[in-house]
């Protein structure tokens, strides 16, 4: 499970993660405005807390060379600003390389734009060669094509004199290293390669792959959004849950149904000490949200008996039938999760579902979703900061729209 604010960069602290262009440098009112609306409390928080990060970083770090006197730095080059804004230039094209070299940045790697899935090239050590015995790290490209001119690859590349492009078994490689690439033994973990997966047409852009990532972990993480991103998610958060419960019903009654959920075994995603649930990019709200829906809609003398029956859960399947018990009075035999998720899309869970879209759709303010759409297409993508926190927005909205599909359509 993952956070749409926060994906796909095992291992780093969030504070690496606040890229130039990112959101932590849009600060100010244009994010109260602007920003603000298209995510929740805790994205809120984590900007806050990757600045307050940052400036820690700072006093630690930095401050300490201003001050030494030997050193004679201009302060005024060394300020706060200065040092978010480098640090973030840093964080935008450093990576995770590999197990032998860690976390850093490489020269002509951080050159290729992202396209979501779409990448022209890999990046890897020479030793995961496939003419050597490790290939583990090539990943393959069904795009990949075979019949590729080969002849063109034996150029050297121009950039970079102890650079070559290079054909082996249909791949092309993009060799670069301080040594000759031709007195390589195949297995040297220092010398790295760029490797070429596909055709490109000469004059058009070869792209790389950040990762997987939906639009507010681009737009948290690099400063930009993709429209049409299929790895686009919204998060509704437990507390917006328990805000719509204790809206309806009194506020013990959502605690005990929610203590209710959690004995049974479940639980949101946590991220950054915040639990929410995520909706997919095609509308389609996780498990846990349902079930817990379920619970809280579950008749009064129903709840009663469940809960006297339960003592301990061991798996979710388990759970699933003491859930579904009074509908069916018997032990189901549950197959796979969507069986399951289907039988409990009750009315209530349903109108649920609606009230949860109406209170996450109020965070956007007064503009409708066309509004935006009409907002974004006469936008210039110049005015970056504009551009892709409407583009988030947008992206989210529909992702909202198709939940409501969803619940109506059970
Ligand atoms: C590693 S650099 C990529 C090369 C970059 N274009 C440059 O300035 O050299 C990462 C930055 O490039 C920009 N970028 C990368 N892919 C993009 C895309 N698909 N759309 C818009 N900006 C992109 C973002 O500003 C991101 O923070």
């Amino acid at each position: 499970m993952r956070k749409a604010w926060g994906r796909h960069r095992p291992g780093l602290d969030i504070c690496k993660s606040c890229l130039r262009e990112s959101a932590c440098l849009w600060s100010g009112l244009w994010m109260k405005s602007t920003l603000i609306s298209t995510e929740l409390n805790c994205t809120r928080q984590t900007v806050k807390e990757d600045k307050s990060h940052i400036y820690e970083d700072w006093k630690e770090c930095i401050l300490p060379l201003v001050d030494f006197g030997p050193l004679k730095l201009n302060p005024k080059s060394f300020q706060v600003e200065q040092y978010l804004a480098a640090k973030s230039l840093v964080s935008s094209r450093a990576f995770e390389i590999d197990d032998y070299h860690g976390y850093g940045m490489v020269p002509l790697a951080d050159l290729f734009n992202h396209k979501t899935g779409a990448e022209d090239i890999h990046f890897t050590s020479v030793c995961s060669h496939p003419g050597s015995n490790d290939g583990d790290n090539i990943e393959s490209n069904d795009e990949y094509d075979r019949n590729a001119d080969e002849d063109l690859l034996t150029e050297n590349f121009h950039s970079r004199d102890s650079c070559s492009l290079t054909a082996d078994a249909g791949n092309y490689y993009l060799n670069c290293s301080d040594v000759d690439s031709s007195s390589n033994s195949g297995d040297d973990p220092m010398i790295l390669e760029l490797i070429l997966v596909k055709d490109v047409k000469a004059g058009d852009e070869v792209f790389n792959t950040y990762g997987s990532m939906g639009n507010a972990a681009l737009l948290h993480r690099y400063g930009f959004t993709e429209p049409d991103n299929p790895f686009d998610i919204v998060n509704i958060e437990l507390n917006l849950v328990t805000k719509w419960s204790s809206s309806l019903f009194s506020a013990r009654y959502t605690r005990a149904r929610l203590l209710f959920w959690r004995r049974l075994g479940f639980s949101g995603c946590i991220s950054h000490s915040c639990e929410y649930f995520e909706i997919s990019s095609d509308g389609e709200p996780q498990l846990e949200l349902v079930i817990l829906l379920y619970i809280i809609c579950l008749p009064e003398v129903v709840y009663d008996k469940l809960n006297n029956r339960v003592s301990s859960v061991e798996n979710i399947n388990e759970s699933m039938n003491i859930l579904l018990l009074h509908k069916n009075n018997a032990e189901v035999p549950l197959g796979t999760t969507e069986i399951d998720k289907d039988l409990l899309l009750t009315k209530n869970v349903c109108d649920a579902l609606h009230s949860l879209v109406d209170i996450r759709e109020s965070f956007y303010g007064q503009n409708s979703l066309e509004d935006d759409m009409e907002a974004l297409r006469t936008c210039c993508m110049r005015e970056r900061k504009l551009y892709h926190s409407l583009t988030l927005r947008v992206t989210e909205r529909r992702i909202l729209k198709k939940l409501r599909t969803y619940a109506s359509s059970r």
